[in-house]
């Protein structure tokens, strides 16, 4: 099968700082594939790049999707500071395909809190954003990506500092969005979620590294 993405000879910067150096890579289709490296080697970089919202300096990127993609960043400060509840912040996940001013439908409604009830969130749907732990917020906005119904989910380190649990909860929803057919990048430091992914990028001072190597 073809890849889902491709990038060819990618350099992408931040300001004067060039942080991904001629990166070539096919995402297989519908699979997981993990992006590992240590802290500052370009994931973050990469993940924006894939997604569409890091323009690279040079060398091409080519989409097999046509549709929006679902990225979900690491918590963003932005978000927290805004006076929305879970609820609000999983329907944003709709707002793709009615816009923000619309009403949501019935159907809308019921996928925001299917994406709740399969992030364990659900009781918390009437709590402020901002006041929820780390680990709370981390899984209401991967509620908000999942709520998007994209065939393309990009993820900035989803399970990184949440409990055993709430890690098993996700792999398993990853799972599941896999078998549903979508196409599935993301980040992580942990080398279990990485072996356990369909494939591997592995990047090192912004470059890809032998995908044997070890953080
Ligand atoms: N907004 C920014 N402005 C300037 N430099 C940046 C910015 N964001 C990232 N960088 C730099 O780009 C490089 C790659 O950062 P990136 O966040 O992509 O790495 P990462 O692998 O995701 O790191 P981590 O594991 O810490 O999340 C780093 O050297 C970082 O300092």
């Amino acid at each position: 099968m073809s890849a889902a993405i491709e990038l060819h000879g990618v350099s992408a910067r931040h300001g004067a700082a060039t942080v991904l150096h001629d990166v070539t890579i096919a995402v297989p289709p519908q699979s997981i594939t993990a992006v590992t490296g240590h802290n500052g080697s370009g994931k973050s970089t990469l993940l924006g790049v894939l997604a569409g919202v890091h323009p690279p300096a040079s060398g091409s990127l080519w989409r097999s999707h046509s549709g929006r993609v679902a990225f979900v960043v690491q918590r963003s400060e932005a978000s927290d500071a805004l006076p929305i509840t879970v609820r609000q912040t999983v329907s944003m996940g709709r707002w793709a395909h009615r816009g923000a001013w619309r009403r949501l439908t019935r159907e809308d409604r019921s996928i925001v809190d299917e994406c709740m009830e399969r992030l364990g969130v659900a009781d918390l749907a009437r709590r402020r954003l901002g006041t929820l732990s780390g680990g709370q917020r981390q899984r209401v906005l991967l509620a908000q990506g999942l709520a998007q119904r994209s065939d393309l989910l990009l993820l900035d380190e989803p399970a990184t500092g949440l409990d055993a649990a709430a890690k098993a909860r996700i792999a398993a929803v990853l799972a599941e969005e896999r078998a549903r057919g979508t196409t599935i990048v993301h980040a992580t430091h942990d080398p279990g979620d990485a072996a356990a992914a369909d494939a591997r990028i592995v990047l090192a001072h912004g470059r890809i590294a032998d995908p044997e190597a070890r953080e």
